[in-house]
């Protein structure tokens, strides 16, 4: 089972490209309408043109890709919504080819005024013009839907008769294709409280966007397809992992590598209250391919380890990097632990309970973890403020603490002070099932980033290699297994894609 997303990307002639599947840039609204703008300047007839090269390239794309999923139909029909902008123009020139094609196509303007050039030529091809009763009646006949309703200008939700047709189109099941989003979402953000329309293929341009990929939204976009238009965007400051990339930089010991090399964390988690987060921390940390453990926790989980872990030592000694704060609870030395555990100069994960504790400064080798309740608390906001916008609650925690971030949740996202060429980039770490969130994942996640701030890896790769590695694992074994099985797994998961990355590909642990 691949445990990618199921990305791809094209050329605007509609031929898959053959990008290598690293990082994938996500924009904004703003990023796309700068790098648009002076696109369009650029075309002859400049940027006031009713119809742009750019649409023509869009429509042809998303024509081509339409035109692939009817292979087989006979006497395809297709239903095309069109709203009021130049994602209904991409819709109507789009319907144009395909009528050109012998493709049967119609249309319901949920708008008054949709694009005119796009209107005469997609009409002059042969498009019907239907209401919107029609457009709910056709549903059970038509092969697929074209939803080019609203696009990167969309406010989030939907115009009542647009909202009850995709409520009618997600309960018949028709596939809708919708072009660069789902119309209801805002490409910016990840909510999807709204009425939305329910997308089974999203064709967007130029770069992905955040409601592609971050959840909620990302689950009403269905397989997202980029056909890259050469928009010449700028550096992205939000980025998603691919598999790939762990892979390249996950820590594989050498012919010289022996434990000390390979790296000795300390797992300073657990308390009589909780003994289980320390046994959970420990197995994170072991499976990961820490060199040796060390566990500093309550005595209750230090006997359940030396059975269940008998590699594991129990007590002090030097550590290469050290968990703090899973399962702690409340306890009067919290700080000072923390205090004692940054003298030691070596790279932190602070979790769970050592966040209520975190000193003013010096943690700027640290990675704390966070999910969205816990970060709330950090910041002193609402639980809704972090999960309605995570990419400004993640970098504010940055701004605040000095500390990278990693918040948790169904997208996790990663912020970091800086030393890797961008200090307000935030990255999203490889998505995997909901099966995750359980108790416990989070402790065997701090485990896991612990051994790979002792391998050498950055706080930030450590985030989000550990981060991906868990929702990898997570996905190759779906189902409801305990978080300390999935961690046992994650040697398989680590063997299997490390044998994809060539020796040739690996990076130097401490490249961004
Ligand atoms: N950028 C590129 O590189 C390329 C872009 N291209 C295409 O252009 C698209 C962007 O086009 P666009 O700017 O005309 O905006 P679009 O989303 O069609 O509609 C805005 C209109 O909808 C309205 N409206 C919005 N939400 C609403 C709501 N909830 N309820 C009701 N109304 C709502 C909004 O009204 P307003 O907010 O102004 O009141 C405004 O009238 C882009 O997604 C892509 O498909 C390609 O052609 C080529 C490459
Ligand atoms: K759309």
């Amino acid at each position: 089972m691949t445990p990618a997303r199921p990305w791809r990307w094209w050329s605007a002639s509609g031929r898959r490209s053959g990008r290598t599947p690293v990082m994938r840039d996500i924009a904004s609204v703003a990023e796309i309408r700068a790098a648009e703008e002076a696109t369009m300047a650029a075309e002859p007839g400049g940027p006031d043109r009713g119809t742009s090269d750019l649409m023509l390239r869009a429509a042809e794309a998303l024509a081509q890709l339409v035109w692939q999923e009817l292979a087989g139909r006979p006497e395809p029909r297709v239903l095309l919504l069109v709203g009021p902008g130049n994602n209904g123009g991409d819709g109507l020139w789009a319907a144009q080819r395909l009528l050109q094609r012998g493709v049967r196509v119609s249309c319901w303007r949920t708008a008054p005024d949709v694009h005119a050039e796009g209107w005469a030529a997609a009409t002059e091809a042969g498009l019907t013009e239907i209401d919107a009763a029609e457009a709910i009646a056709a549903l059970p006949s038509i092969d697929l839907a074209i939803d080019a309703v609203f696009g990167i200008g969309a406010r989030p939700g939907l115009p009542d008769p647009v909202a009850t047709w995709a409520a009618a189109a997600s309960d018949i099941g028709t596939p809708v294709v919708a072009v660069d989003l789902p119309s209801g979402l805002a490409a910016d953000r990840v909510s999807a409280d709204a009425p939305h329309v329910r997308a089974a293929i999203t064709v967007t341009f130029g770069a992905a966007k955040l409601c592609h990929l971050a959840q909620p939204a990302a689950s009403a976009c269905g397989r997202l397809e980029v056909v890259d238009l050469d928009l010449g965007l700028p550096p992205a400051q939000v980025r998603a992992v691919e598999p790939h990339d762990v892979a390249v930089r996950w820590p594989v010991p050498g012919p010289l590598d022996d434990k000390y090399r390979r790296g000795v964390v300390g797992i300073d988690a657990g308390s009589s209250s909780y003994p289980g987060a320390g046994i959970l921390a420990t197995t994170g940390a072991l499976y990961a391919g820490a060199g040796m453990v060390r566990f500093l926790g309550p005595e209750q989980a230090a006997q359940a380890i030396s059975l269940r872990m008998p590699s594991v030592t129990i007590g002090p000694g030097r550590v290469q990097a050290m968990l703090l704060g899973s399962g702690w609870g409340d306890r009067a030395d919290a700080r000072e632990r923390i205090e004692a555990a940054l003298e030691l100069d070596v790279p932190l994960v602070l979790d769970a309970d050592a966040l209520r504790s975190l000193p003013a400064s010096g943690l700027e080798n640290c990675l704390l973890t966070p999910h969205a309740g816990e970060l709330a608390a950090l910041l002193d906001i609402g639980r809704t403020d972090v999960t309605a916008d995570p990419i400004a609650a993640v970098r504010r925690a940055v701004d605040r603490t000095g500390a990278t971030v990693l918040l948790k949740g169904a997208t996790q996202y990663v912020a970091g002070p800086g030393g890797d060429g961008d200090d307000r980039r935030v990255d999203l770490a490889v998505p995997g099932p909901a099966w995750t969130g359980q108790a416990g994942s989070g402790d065997t996640l701090a485990g896991m980033a612990a051994t790979l701030l002792a391998g050498g890896l950055t706080p930030r790769w450590a985030a989000l290699a550990a981060a991906s590695m868990q929702a990898m694992t997570a996905a190759r074994n779906p189902g409801p297994w305990p978080p300390d099985e999935i961690a046992a797994r994650v040697p398989d998961t680590v063997a299997w894609l490390v044998d994809q990355a060539p020796a040739t590909a690996r990076l130097s642990n401490q490249t961004q």
